[in-house]
């Protein structure tokens, strides 16, 4: 399969089935035209544009200072616009409607794993009791049923960022957005959660933005990958990753990954001006 560049690389005349599911998704949310100044001269994100369908798995992709986490803030809506909007289907979206995953847990120690996933619910007045059903469900998609009454200390590393995920869905929300959640684990737990990361897409159904500096995660989890460049922060290229859902660990070992990887890599490569550094 030869890797489908959307800027017309090497898109071919008939789109794939993949390619055609993908296009009839509903859209969810749109990016347009948005550019982020701080102070007077820092350019974080110039002219970003992008269109977000139901049940897409984009990850943004780049090198240090290009913008990745800039951008994810502004979905967020944990900052605004110097000039663009963010546009929301259906005219606008709850609290509810979005889970946030940082790169550290974020997790308060001195509550339990079942308290700690509780939080969303509880900044929405929703009592303890009253969410205890939505609180197991999660914990059981991530994996870590009968962990209720542990505490933070207690975990390793892996089991803390799943506690965050839990929190992240624990609300349902059509949309999570992930910055760098695995950067910091070891490799054999980051490929286990990579895995374990898109079951649980699918039994949520949701749509999921994943910032990573990794051409090797973007192209396992993604069906798109957004290739940002830096000075000033910008889309340089949008490649679609046509493997279908659910994919297995023996896609990481397939030529079709190979290739697919190749393009990223080369895509990365121009984002880093031809620099030609190794990646992750
Ligand atoms: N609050 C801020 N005030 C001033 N400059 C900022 C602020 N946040 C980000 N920047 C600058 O904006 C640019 C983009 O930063 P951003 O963190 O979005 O990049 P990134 O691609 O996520 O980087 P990394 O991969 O290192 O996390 C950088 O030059 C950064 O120094």
């Amino acid at each position: 399969m030869t890797p489908d560049l959307a800027d017309g690389g090497a898109a071919s005349a008939a789109p794939s089935p993949a390619a055609a599911e993908r296009a009839a998704r509903a859209p969810l949310m749109s990016v347009r035209n948005v550019t982020k100044v701080f102070g007077r001269d820092v350019v974080a994100l110039r002219g970003m544009s992008l269109d977000v369908r139901q049940g897409d798995f984009i990850s943004l992709l780049g090198p240090s200072g290009c913008g990745k986490s800039t951008a994810l803030r502004l979905i967020a809506g944990l900052s605004n616009p110097t000039s663009g909007r963010i546009e929301w289907a259906g005219g606008g979206r709850t609290d509810a409607d979005l889970g946030v995953v940082f790169q550290e847990p974020t997790l308060m120690p001195w509550a339990t794993v079942a308290k700690n996933v509780w939080l969303p619910m509880r900044l929405r007045g929703k009592s303890f009791a009253s969410c205890r059903a939505d609180i197991e469900d999660a914990l059981e998609t991530v994996g870590l049923k009968g962990f209720e009454g542990a505490y933070p200390r207690e975990l390793s590393g892996g089991m803390k960022m799943r506690v965050s995920i839990a929190r992240a869905m624990v609300t349902r929300p059509k949309m999570i957005l992930m910055d760098e959640p695995f950067a910091a684990l070891d490799e054999i737990t980051r490929f286990k959660l990579n895995n374990d990361l898109l079951a649980m897409r699918a039994k949520l159904n949701c749509t999921v933005i994943f910032v990573t500096h990794s051409v090797f995660e973007s192209v396992f989890l993604s069906d798109r990958i957004v290739v940002m460049a830096a000075r000033p922060g910008r889309v340089i290229h949008e490649l679609n990753v046509d493997e279908p859902y659910p994919r297995a660990e023996i896609f990481r070992t397939s030529a079709e990954y190979a290739a697919q990887c190749r393009a990223a890599s080369e895509a990365l490569n121009e984002a880093m001006g031809g620099a030609g550094a190794g990646h992750e």
